[in-house]
């Protein structure tokens, strides 16, 4: 060590206590890098490694960033899951002696990281903590430092179902104990969540209903923070406990499979139920509409709230819009409370804030006026922040600039001195332009101009041609350039000391007052925050009533038992990508005599499409929002759980069978008699019997331990017996028929089970060579030929009423009693002509296939 420059010596100090960032080094007008942080860093910020001698001839590695381009290198390496802490200099290098004084003012990480080009702000940005408070059950807090919002919850289960909810919630960073961090490193890195290790040392403010067992979780997060941010967090909101009981659970792997925030094609909002819902107008409403997706109520009371206030807006049309417009120009508060707090806030924050605040009384008159009783409640409960509204009128310019330190940013007339400072200023530069007239007039020289640099201050500029007419009597000669000289005069260097002190005067004092402002402003955070939320709840929703009435959603009817019947139900991401009118709709009955379906189908038929509506209904419905269907009763669900086949099994490392059955575990291990579970073709990522067993034995129990709602879907037609044995299981079928050998899919949900599986026709609309499937289908005839059992829909005791011979006098075969026992069955009047002449198709193909 003592054989390094000090200034190294410096720098090791302190490296030594941030071992896990890189260091930010100010020196001047760059930060630099050392050692093996020079050598990462330099790679990826593909920026030039260089050396620098460093102690007794010895050179050591060295790059660096000029400080006003640093912040998108900090990016860089923080979104790469790194750690940057920014050390600048603590004094004015011009007066310091011996070495400048430096400390490190901040640390930004991946959950830390509030502004740049990568931070959505439509999206919170979720720092979370976990604590172990006992075997399966944990403790986890978590907070958006951009908005203050700050929660905590319990998560009840192991390892695997917490890392599935700190997923859930988008976390790039947790902050845990030494315990934790060994258990989970292995499964975060994989994720790209970095760990970090906090000791609970300070208490933050939580809410009175938070319990004991939760505050250490929020005491690490709390601590983590401000040793990192090292600033006042004035706007971080008291902890806030959250009830997972009121709400709808949703794990990270169905929130993924379900599509509720990003497709799973290609990850991006696009084909979402956030982008079909996210009518919001107001940064913190799209915020807020995720949150709610995340987090779905599960209180019927609340829901029933929601519900009603989209009924409200909806039938107040003009209101509707009226309340978007004024909506539109308010800026994001939250944030604004944040940047307030942490001092970052500018003149244009704080106009943006009060520009806002303007809107706010148009807002709460037009709710109050409305006569609605739940408009009536929000209009309530907005507070107009008066006192901070008139504040910002009195102090901030209409229209400051960025930066706070050039001027223009205070109003004029709210400081008397500023004020004089300003004429001061100003009055000089009237002087100075009527002094530049008198010269050009005494001297003769049209061209003579008043003109201000930093070395000489104001100044007389003559073109060379002309220097023979200067008044070299009184002008002074300072400076030469190629075609012009430059001269001063006493008078003219007096008043520019005026002038200049005023102007620098005038700054300094704009930027105390400011700043001043601006701290006055923090007392206001916890009231500028109620605000924002009530005006985003307001927000989400408009967007709902707006996207119900476009898309022709009803309101839901909620009831205290398990019963689901949807009918006419649409998948409103599918109908909304597609022509409206092609979209087939269909009805999902679950009764407490047969909550469970079995459905079949070929493939592309439309099974996964089915089920998922279903979820999705269940899921709109509780966030508050109308539902895509003519009508809607639905039980209050408390988890929804999915095994559909992702396309990103790949991408976590797991096998994709494997990870079916750990999802399903995970199912079976927490769903309730309250949840809704949808299996999609279980057990089809191994061999056709090991699948069909295990796809057998957890129908069973669930049916049998479980209970809960149920949607199953499957290839194996040998599972459809299974409806004999399990009292409250149903068969339905998507229908698909063919003609002139093809298959044409009526994406129709129906009673019974389907009949064949039409994949190679499938097969042959992916374009498949025609003579492969020429010998898939010989090979299918094989097979067929030579399977005992049959596994065809409709027992043959039902069959037993007929007992009649055909025309020739034979007995009829058991085909033909089908299809009699089918006709005598069907309620044919009800039947629409489409669905009459695609049933008579049905029957037909039937004989037909059977009779060869
Ligand atoms: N009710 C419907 N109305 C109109 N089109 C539909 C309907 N349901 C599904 N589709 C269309 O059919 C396509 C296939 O649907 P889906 O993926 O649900 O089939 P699947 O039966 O689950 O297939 P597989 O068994 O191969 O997984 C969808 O992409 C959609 O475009």
């Amino acid at each position: 060590m003592t054989t390094h420059t000090p200034m190294i010596q410096q720098y090791l100090k302190v490296k030594a206590d941030h071992e896990d960032a890189f260091l930010f080094f100010r020196l001047g007008d760059f930060y630099e890098l050392f050692f093996t942080d020079a050598e990462e860093a330099s790679q990826i910020l593909e920026i030039t490694l260089t050396s620098r001698d460093a102690s007794s001839g010895n050179r050591i590695p060295m790059c660096g960033v000029p400080y006003h381009a640093a912040a998108g290198y900090i990016e860089t390496l923080v979104q790469k899951g790194h750690k940057v802490a920014i050390c600048e200099q603590m004094e004015d290098p011009r007066t310091a002696k011996g070495i400048v004084k430096r400390g490190v003012v901040r640390i930004v990480t991946p959950g830390t990281m509030t502004e740049g080009k990568s931070i959505d702000t439509n999206t919170n940005h979720f720092i979370g903590s976990a604590d172990c408070i006992e075997d399966n059950k944990y403790a986890l807090a978590y907070l958006d430092l951009s908005t203050g919002e700050g929660k905590v919850q319990y998560v009840i289960g192991d390892e695997r179902t917490l890392i599935s909810e700190i997923e859930a919630l988008g976390m790039k960073e947790v902050v845990v104990g030494e315990g934790l961090h060994i258990a989970l490193s292995g499964s975060m890195s994989k994720r790209n969540i970095v760990l970090s290790i906090e000791y609970g040392e300070e208490i933050p403010e939580t809410d009175a209903f938070v319990p004991e067992d939760v505050l250490e979780a929020c005491s690490k997060l709390f601590t983590y923070v401000k040793r990192t941010q090292k600033n006042a967090l004035e706007h971080i909101r008291p902890f806030e406990f959250i009830q997972k009981q009121a709400l709808l659970s949703i794990d990270a792997n169905s929130m993924r499979n379900l599509e509720l925030v990003q497709s799973i094609r290609n990850s991006t909002k696009e084909g979402s139920l956030y982008w079909l819902l996210d009518e919001t107008v107001t940064a913190m409403g799209a915020r807020k509409l995720k949150m709610w997706i995340h987090q779905p109520l599960a209180d019927i009371k609340e829901i029933e709230k929601r519900n009603e206030a989209v009924t409200e807006l909806i039938e107040e049309y003009f209101l509707k819009d009226e309340l978007k417009t004024s909506l539109k120009e308010v800026y994001d508060l939250e944030r604004l409370a944040g940047r307030i707090s942490m001092g970052s806030a500018n003149g244009r924050d704080l106009a943006q804030l009060r520009n806002s605040l303007r809107k706010v009384p148009d807002i709460k008159t037009a709710l109050a006026n409305s006569g609605r009783s739940l408009l009536g409640e929000f209009s309530n409960r907005i507070h107009l922040c008066d006192e901070i509204r008139c504040k910002l009128e009195d102090g901030i310019a209409e229209n400051p600039p960025l930066s706070i330190k050039d001027g223009g940013v205070i109003k004029d007339g709210y400081h008397q001195k500023l004020d004089t400072y300003r004429d001061a200023a100003k009055n000089g530069k009237v002087w100075l332009a009527e002094l530049e007239q008198e010269e050009r007039v005494r001297t003769g020289i049209r061209t003579l101009k008043i003109g201000y640099n930093r070395v000489f201050g104001y100044y007389i500029e003559i073109t060379k041609s002309n220097i023979h007419l200067a008044d070299l009597e009184r002008y002074e000669r300072k400076q030469t350039l190629a075609n012009a000289e430059r001269y001063i005069t006493p008078e003219l260097k007096e008043k520019e000391d005026l002038i200049l002190n005023a102007e620098s005067e005038g700054l300094e004092l704009e930027y105390d007052l400011f700043s001043t402002l601006r701290d006055e402003m923090k007392v206001h955070i916890r009231e500028i925050q109620k605000l924002a939320s009530v005006l985003s709840e307001l927000d989400v929703l408009l967007a709902f009533s707006t996207v119900s009435e476009n898309q022709n959603y009803v309101k839901p009817v909620f009831h205290e038992g398990k019963a689901l019947e949807i009918k006419n139900g649409r998948h409103p991401v599918v109908e909304k990508m597609m022509d409206h009118s092609l979209y087939v709709p269909n009805n999902c009955i679950l009764t407490d005599d047969a909550n469970m379906l079995l459905i079949t189908g070929p493939n592309m038929s439309g099974k996964s499409t089915y089920m998922r509506q279903i979820a999705l209904t269940v899921v709109m419905a509780q966030i508050g929002c109308y539902v895509p269907c003519d009508t809607a009763l639905l039980p209050v669900t408390d988890q929804i759980f999915t095994r559909i086949g992702a396309a990103d099994d790949l991408a976590s490392g797991q096998s994709t069978f494997m990870m079916e059955m750990m999802e399903s575990q995970h199912a079976i291990a927490n769903a309730t008699e309250k949840s809704l579970l949808l299996f999609d073709e279980i057990g089809r990522g191994t061999s056709t019997y090991d699948g069909m067993s295990l796809a057998q034995a957890m129908m069973e129990h669930i049916h049998d331990e479980i209970g809960a709602n149920t949607l199953f879907s499957t290839h194996y037609h040998e599972l459809t017996n299974l409806d004999n044995e399990l009292a409250r299981l149903e068969n339905v079928h998507v229908a698909a028929m063919e003609q002139d050998g093809k298959v044409v899919f009526l994406h129709k949900v129906m009673k019974g089970a389907a009949d064949r599986s039409y994949g190679i026709y499938v097969a042959d609309l992916a374009g498949l060579p025609e003579p492969l499937l020429k010998r898939a289908k010989e090979l299918l005839e094989r097979f067929e030929s030579e399977k005992t059992a049959p596994q065809h829909f409709n027992e043959p005791e039902q069959l037993a009423f007929f007992d009649i011979q055909n025309e020739s006098g034979d007995s009829i075969t058991t085909e033909e009693k089908e299809v009699l026992n089918n006709l005598q069955e069907k309620d044919v009047l009800n039947m629409t002509p489409l669905l009459a002449l695609q049933y008579v198709f049905e029957l037909k193909e039937k004989l037909s296939i059977k009779k060869g």
